[in-house]
């Protein structure tokens, strides 16, 4: 495990919150048959659509209040929107997420679901199917490569988190072929997109990259297109207002002829917010 005494206190927080869920995991182990998250984001390619994992994200420990709506509602308004894939948080104290809810999400859709949360130990992968689990090389520290294997002896997909170029080579060593830059530095919570430009040129070809965080507006995705991400992980965006539109925005951003001042069908969705703040401080 790294030395965690640089990390923003709401971060230490939900990791020892972690931990002792990790001691509640489930008798027996899950056996998932997984929906291919890069078959997912071929199709939506080969749909004129940029691959987008939209994040079901009902509050955060930087976000005022909690959005109550129900969640499946939200995850089929993603979909609608062309969502190629959702992620769901299950952390209950600090993102408003729970496994019952991903569970009902995953019933309700046809797309892969990511499972966000904090997995530190072997029996949290227990607590709830998903097509794709998240590990945080951070946070995981020296037990990536066992944590990996458990995750894939259960059927899972797993898509290792990194935020810099060691934690990137730990996650090449362990054998990941899904990466995600979370361009959110976990310390001060402050979100950089050149975090992921920095990062991607490191990655082999081979292996499916994902731009994580801070991504608001149509020009955020095509830079980060541009730096290298198959594909993208957006919440707070999507969250806000109209997920179906907001979906649509991002999912379109690289549809021919742009979505530059047009809104050919009229859902006000591509008005080409490029001015959003992407030093904002929220998770
Ligand atoms: O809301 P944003 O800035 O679009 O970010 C989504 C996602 O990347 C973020 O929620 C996230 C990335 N890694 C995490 C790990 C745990 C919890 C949350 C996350």
């Amino acid at each position: 495990m790294e030395d965690q005494t640089e990390l923003a206190p709401a971060v230490r927080s939900i990791l020892s919150a972690a931990r002792d869920r990790a001691a509640e995991g489930r008798s027996g182990e899950v056996a998932v048959e997984p929906r291919g998250l890069r078959a997912a984001f071929d199709r939506a390619e080969a749909d004129g659509r940029v691959p987008v994992i939209a994040e079901v994200k009902p509050t955060s420990p930087t976000t005022e209040g909690t959005r109550e709506d129900d969640p499946v509602a939200l995850a089929e308004g993603m979909v609608a929107g062309g969502a190629a894939a959702l992620s769901v948080l299950t952390e209950p104290a600090h993102f408003g997420g729970s496994t019952d809810t991903l569970e009902r999400v995953r019933e309700a859709v046809d797309v892969p679901v990511l499972r966000k949360d904090f997995v530190v130990a072997e029996a949290q992968l227990d607590a709830v199917e998903s097509d794709v689990v998240l590990l945080i090389a951070r946070f995981v520290g020296d037990d990536l490569p066992d944590l990996l294997a458990a995750a894939r002896d259960r059927g899972f997909q797993v898509l290792v988190e990194v935020h810099d170029r060691d934690e990137l080579e730990r996650a090449l060593d362990a054998g990941a072929t899904l990466v995600g830059v979370n361009n959110r530095d976990l310390a001060e919570l402050v979100v950089d997109l050149g975090t992921f430009e920095s990062v991607a040129p490191r990655v082999p070809d081979d292996v499916t990259l994902i731009a994580e965080s801070g991504i608001g507006s149509p020009a955020d995705v095509r830079r980060m297109r541009a730096a290298g991400a198959d594909a993208l992980l957006v919440g707070s965006a999507i969250m806000d207002g109209d997920v179906e539109a907001n979906t649509r925005e991002l999912v379109r951003a690289e549809a021919r002829g742009g979505a530059v001042g047009s809104d050919a069908d009229g859902d006000g969705a591509n008005d080409e917010s490029d001015t959003r703040d992407t030093t904002e401080t929220s998770t």
